[in-house]
């Protein structure tokens, strides 16, 4: 059963289904603690924007956002998730991660607005090329992946939580989550919008897309975009319980239904992927756009004030 699992997988993975992954899904392949042996001990890695805590015992790392003031997705923090997710990919012991952000209130702001605003378009193709590494990255991931969304999460940080397989939010009305793309005169990508009309459906995803909605937790959990909310104080209990409940699970028998939900999603934007960077670039650089971006900014400081 496991040399089956292993030869669909390697066609599939051949076939271009999880372009990035390199392991081949393997029937339970946490490393096993020997009973009477002492807990492993946790390994840590840490760089500037991005913590992580791999715990070996459970097989589960946790990966904390710490890019202050509000954990905006620029290049090097997308450069940084990338290779954290690589290393947890790579690593056999390491079967889930956990998302978070160690920020409090915000999960993460989205894409950094600065990256997109009076820039070259060297710089837009490096920095649209990240984004999408880390979309492909996150999405085609063997792991079980499990967002914590701690505070808000607009647009490039909805992404991230929709992703996932699976979405805890704290339960306050004061954390918004959605993809408000058009409310900065911007588009969102047809791989943001595939990805969100894989989580909610067409319809809710039709309607939050044209108006740009950022929903308060409440209404984000009706409307599917979060599977649970949880008071604040239990959110790392939470993960812990529904993680174990992912991880119950063969591996192989998971990981393979994952990349057949997934495939035509992610085979999409490998195949256009340059076209999808050409699009991003002219478009960002267009006048009226940098306009609106830079309206947007000035929006955001002037609340302050
Ligand atoms: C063109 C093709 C499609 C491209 C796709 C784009 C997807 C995206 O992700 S676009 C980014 C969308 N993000 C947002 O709309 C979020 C904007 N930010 C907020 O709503 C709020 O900042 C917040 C709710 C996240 C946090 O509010 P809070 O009151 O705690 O903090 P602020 O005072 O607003 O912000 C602090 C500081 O951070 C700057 N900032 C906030 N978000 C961004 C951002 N996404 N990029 C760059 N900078 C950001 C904000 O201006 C403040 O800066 P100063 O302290 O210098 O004033």
């Amino acid at each position: 059963m496991a040399a089956a699992a292993a030869t669909l997988a390697r066609r599939i993975t051949r076939s271009g289904v999880l372009p990035l992954c390199r392991r081949l899904p393997v029937w339970g392949r946490a490393a096993r603690r020997p009973p009477g042996l002492p807990l492993a001990p946790c390994r840590a890695f840490s760089n500037k924007k991005i913590q992580v805590d791999m715990n070996e015992s459970s097989g589960v790392a946790t990966m904390k956002f710490k890019s202050p003031p509000v954990n905006s997705l620029n290049l090097d923090f997308l450069t940084e998730f990338c290779i954290s997710l690589e290393k947890l990919e790579n690593d056999r012991a390491c079967r889930g991660i956990i998302i978070t952000s160690a920020i409090p209130k915000i999960f993460s702001s989205g894409l950094d607005i600065t990256e997109m605003c009076g820039k070259s378009t060297e710089h837009y193709t490096e920095f649209w090329r990240a984004v999408q590494e880390m979309w492909l990255r996150l999405y085609s991931s063997n792991m079980v992946t499990l967002a914590v969304v701690n505070g808000s999460s607009p647009a490039g940080g909805c992404l991230i939580a929709l992703s996932c397989d699976y979405r805890i939010m704290a339960d306050n009305p004061k954390y918004t989550i959605g993809l408000n793309e058009a409310q900065l005169g911007i588009v969102a990508p047809f791989w943001f919008k595939d990805t969100f009309v894989n989580v909610v459906g067409q319809r809710v995803a039709e309607r939050s897309l044209q108006l740009g909605s950022l929903y308060p937790a409440p209404e984000a959990l009706k409307f599917g975009i979060v599977d649970e909310l949880v008071p604040e104080e239990k959110l790392q209990e939470k993960a812990t319980a529904v993680m174990a409940q992912w991880l119950a699970l063969p591996d192989h028998a998971r990981q393979i239904t994952k990349s057949m939900m997934r495939k035509a999603v992610l085979d999409l934007l490998v195949a256009h992927r340059e076209e999808d960077i050409k699009n991003f670039t002219s478009f960002v650089s267009k006048e009226s756009i940098q306009k609106s971006l830079r309206m947007y900014m000035e929006m955001l400081k002037k609340k302050k004030s």
